[in-house]
């Protein structure tokens, strides 16, 4: 009653006007995460000097534990400071941490000698560890915390306009995600320094740090509209000990006095109510099928790190559009927001013409997806290493000095540094495009311009007799990068489908299967399956250590396929349940003697086992009536 008469006093359309605040904020935040985290690959590699392995395991390393730290959110939440204020403190904590990375990024606080590069790096290495550790426990805290807030502002009748937020919700996801992954790379790209112009890299965490600022200004603005539970005790912490009771009282039960149980979970009868049994015992079955699901997040977040470091070697020239490699991730976003319409109205209800398209099928189809993008993905890098040699590294140029004096040699990004007589410069990293050189000596100056090609690598000779343009001959070390980005457009379409049919699907198929006080223990689980998808990433590169990248690519591809099988065949043992009838079955005579608990908890349970051998199929309704005695 209280819930009603908070909420109702402020609606348009038949929504609550508090949710306007939380899906801007979700904008805000997504755009903070997804913006930092496209160019963080190449600030590894290119700022910190990391090479590709280096920067690809922390960039899993720092994503796996954007999807731990979301247990601890919701531990928090549910315990101790409830929803509302557990987002407010961790934002605060996230909008420093990108504020750190910012710093992290600008090499004049460190360039003591001005060239250009930072002289102290551990400095910028700590610091950005320290950043992306407050990220991680922002982002990851606060994840499941703002989805079940904007669902606790809707009253219990008022279902569907709950399920509309909730696509309105994954739109603003990847809306934030699609504008900050344009916005950046190309923050990243311009050039900027007190002493030198580098790539400027803080900004390009710099304006995903301001929009984190906003999302919680704008969160709390609209802090008198919310309705705020209170925190209810820690479910997850129950849902342990009764676990843990249960296994230990089979363990002190053991000898073949004691009669068996139906199921080890009920062993933990002696001490735990029946109905919190009923729920764990759900729960389990969800978790049980995750386990496989943690591969289809080892090859999915993989177009951060593998694919985008793939897209460095690549031609990004469309025409009038040059892309940056970290700008390709935009075309994950672009697809979600047209995919997932067409998917809705045309594509299910075609299948489901033909065939029974259950939610577990779907996902089956989708990791299928994620495989097949993987093959093109090794396709593409088997043409991009017929182009490629492999020394020394693309992008870089130097000079060799034939005069008989030292020369300055610069252009406006980059001092290439002086170059004693008749000796060579180090190599320096090039812009594409048309770039003007300038040389100069104690007694004279000129300028040198040439074209360079995405990747392309050359070494310039300098005469004795230096008048300029035409004297200067030039090698090319490495050809421009031939193997054009838009190769990897059906890499990124097939991934983005499979997400499609995996991530939403498997999104809605942990809400629908929960008990009402486990959905967010749920969410926590499967969002763990995203952290450990991340550390097999970590643990394939590191144990496989394949030298050939399209190698590794099909490796990963044929790994799926194999736990696609498994989750198949797992899926095809589960049936579909409807939580809230199976705790009716409970809460119905909630305050009747012992006997009657029993009678009851043997209904709950034959209706359990009843759906898991019934053999009803799945129309596609969304209505969860429908769909509570369903096989896959
Ligand atoms: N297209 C990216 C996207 O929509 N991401 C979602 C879900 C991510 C996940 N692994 O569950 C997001 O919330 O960022």
């Amino acid at each position: 009653v209280k819930r009603s008469s908070t909420l109702n006093n402020n609606k348009v359309l038949g929504y609550p006007i508090s949710i306007f605040f939380i899906v801007v904020n979700e904008f805000c935040e997504r755009f903070s995460y997804y913006g930092m985290r496209a160019v963080l690959v190449l600030y590894f590699k290119y700022f910190l000097r990391w090479d590709n392995d280096l920067a690809t395991s922390i960039y899993h390393t720092f994503v796996a534990l954007c999807y731990l730290t979301p247990i601890l959110g919701a531990i928090i939440a549910d315990s101790w400071l409830g929803k509302f204020k557990t987002i407010i403190y961790l934002s605060i904590v996230y909008a420093i941490g990108q504020v750190t990375m910012a710093v992290s990024a600008i090499h004049d606080i460190t360039d003591k000698d001005r060239d250009g590069t930072p002289d102290n790096m551990t400095f910028h290495v700590a610091m950005s560890m320290v950043g992306l550790f407050l990220i991680a426990l922002g982002t990851g805290g606060i994840k499941p915390c703002v989805s079940a807030f904007g669902g606790d502002q809707f009253s219990e009748h008022q279902e569907k306009q709950r399920r509309t937020f909730f696509s309105v919700f994954y739109l603003c996801i990847n809306g934030g995600s699609l504008l900050s992954t344009i916005i950046t790379p190309i923050l990243r790209a311009q050039e900027c320094g007190i002493y030198t112009q580098e790539k400027c890299y803080s900004l390009a965490f710099g304006v995903p740090a301001a929009l984190m600022v906003v999302a919680l200004v704008v969160f709390i603005v609209g802090s008198g509209m919310y309705y705020k539970a209170e925190p209810q005790g820690n479910i997850m912490l129950d849902v342990c000990k009764c676990i843990g009771f249960a296994i230990s009282n089979r363990v002190r039960h053991r000898g073949k006095q004691y009669p068996k149980r139906k199921h080890w979970m009920d062993w933990a009868e002696d001490r735990y109510d029946k109905l919190l049994i009923a729920q764990i015992k759900m729960v389990l079955k969800v978790l049980f099928l995750y386990i496989p699901l943690p591969m289809f997040w080892t090859l999915f977040d993989q177009k951060g790190s593998r694919w985008t470091l793939q897209a460095t070697t690549m031609d990004g020239n469309f025409g009038a559009l040059v892309i940056q490699p970290d700008q390709m991730q935009t075309v994950n976003p672009i697809l979600i927001l047209t995919l997932v319409p067409i998917m809705d109205s045309l594509i299910y209800p075609l299948i489901q013409k033909c065939v029974n398209f259950t939610p577990l099928r779907r996902m089956t189809v989708g990791m299928l997806m994620a495989a097949i993008a993987f093959v093109c993905a090794g396709l593409v890098q088997i043409e991009i290493d017929k182009t490629l040699p492999t020394f020394p590294s693309a992008s870089q140029s130097q000079f060799v000095n034939g005069m008989g004096m030292a020369l300055n040699v610069s252009t406006p990004g980059v001092y290439v540094g002086l170059i004693d007589s008749s000796y060579y410069s180090n190599y320096s990293l090039v812009n594409n495009g048309k770039i003007i050189f300038t040389i100069w000596s104690d007694t004279q100056a000129c300028n040198y311009s040439r074209e360079f090609g995405f990747g392309s690598s050359y070494t310039f000779y300098i005469p004795g007799n230096l008048v300029c343009q035409n004297d200067i001959t030039a090698t090319e070390d490495i050809k421009p990068n031939t193997a054009h980005m838009a190769l990897q457009i059906p890499q990124y379409f097939f991934i983005t489908a499979g997400e499609v049919m995996f991530s939403v699907t498997g999104l809605e198929f942990s809400y629908s299967q929960a008990p009402n006080n486990m959905k967010a223990v749920l969410q926590a689980g499967w969002l763990l399956t995203v952290a450990i998808g991340n550390f097999i990433v970590l643990i394939v590169a590191e144990v496989a250590k394949i030298p050939e990248q399209w190698a590794e690519y099909i490796l990963f591809a044929s790994l799926l396929i194999v736990v696609c099988v498994i989750f198949s065949i797992m899926a095809h043992f589960y049936t579909y349940i409807n939580p809230a009838e199976i705790e009716a079955q409970f809460m119905k005579k909630g305050d009747d003697n012992d006997e009657d608990d029993k009678k009851q908890l043997q209904k709950g349970m034959e209706m359990v086992k009843r759906n898991s051998t019934g053999s009803h199929s799945y129309d596609g309704d969304d209505d969860d009536d429908e769909r509570k005695k369903t096989k896959m």
